[in-house]
């Protein structure tokens, strides 16, 4: 079968809106919407065919640009690698330079739109920050005065981990914190009532991620209209959470850390070569801190994930 390697991109204007484009009829995957981009040609390095594409396609010239999510896909008739950026700054004026439709949208609409198949992940990876924050386990007048904190600096994905507290004092933290703060960011909540708790995301334990994936017919336990994460530790896992359809992933742990101090870290290496085979968005976890960001994005990642090393440096 055919082998071809796709630069696409997430093309973003100072508001945010991503730029869209409607393929030709006549085209594979035609009529369809899609983030603009081409085939990377022999000799070009993944930027500078990134950069021709979208100077073909769109009329514009990258400024700046960094990998988004890079994944395999096979249609019956190709095997494509979408490898994706996310183009934070251009100038010209973007218009569809060979007649093709184009469209500003907002990260919500974009699941208003048709896509190729293979594109299910890059318009979730669009949709996520490219940070996720851990909550450590503290007493909660402090929580509750660091997660306003961190929302009112932009944080906009966290997780609700307070391993210390019983059922219904989690449920009463995550009521309180869903009233407070739940249109401004998005919290994903740990253990088994998370699903009952509207509006707010569920992260699965890999423990959980196995049990669902190992059943006869495995389902999604979670609407579509909910987040879904899991925490991955190895390949088998990354593969559970794909076939459970799961929207995104954790793998730890990247580097040494405290809170898991006899876990064998993965290494950069090793995380790279796990991330090239998965298809999902994954934050990397584990000793992480905002200086290794870009490290993480080149490593194939949505971004860190992080207890310690995301929390407004203020504190
Ligand atoms: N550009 C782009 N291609 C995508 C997306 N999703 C997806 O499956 N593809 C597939 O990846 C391949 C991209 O090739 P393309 O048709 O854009 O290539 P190109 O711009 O170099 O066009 P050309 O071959 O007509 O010169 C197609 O098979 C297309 O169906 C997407 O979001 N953007
Ligand atoms: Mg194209």
């Amino acid at each position: 079968m055919r082998r071809i390697h796709v630069m696409a991109a997430v093309i973003r204007d100072p508001q945010r809106r991503i730029l869209i484009a409607r393929r030709p009829d006549n085209a594979h995957q035609g009529g369809l919407w899609e983030f603009p981009g081409g085939k990377l040609e022999a000799d070009e390095t993944r930027l500078d065919g990134l950069r021709r594409e979208l100077k073909e396609e769109l009329g514009i010239t990258v400024i700046s640009a960094r990998p988004l999510i890079d994944l395999q896909h096979d249609y019956t008739d190709k095997q494509i690698r979408l490898d994706v950026w996310e183009v934070s700054s251009f100038s010209g004026d973007a218009h569809g330079a060979e007649g093709q439709p184009v469209r500003w949208v907002t990260e919500q609409q974009l699941n208003d739109f048709s896509f190729p198949a293979a594109n299910q992940p890059i318009v979730t990876a669009a949709q996520l920050p490219d940070r996720y924050l851990v909550t450590p386990d503290m007493d909660e007048p402090e929580l509750l005065d660091r997660i306003g904190r961190a929302v009112a600096a932009g944080m906009r994905l966290i997780q609700l981990r307070q391993t210390q507290l019983d059922d219904a004092h989690y449920r009463a933290l995550c009521e309180q914190v869903m009233a407070r703060w739940g249109d401004q960011a998005i919290f994903m909540l740990k253990g088994d009532q998370a699903p009952v708790m509207e509006g707010a995301g569920w992260h699965l334990t890999a423990a959980q991620l196995r049990e669902l994936a190992q059943q006869p017919t495995p389902v999604r336990p979670l609407s579509e209209h909910r987040w879904l994460a899991a925490s991955c530790h190895n390949a088998e896992e990354l593969q559970m959470a794909e076939a459970l359809g799961v929207d995104f992933v954790t793998l730890s742990p990247v580097l040494p850390t405290q809170t898991h101090p006899d876990a064998l870290p993965l290494g950069w290496e090793q995380a790279h070569a796990l991330l090239t085979r998965c298809r999902l968005p994954a934050y990397l976890l584990g000793g992480l801190t905002l200086a290794e960001l870009n490290t993480a994005h080149h490593a194939g990642a949505q971004g860190i994930a992080a207890i310690r090393g995301l929390w407004p440096s203020s504190q």
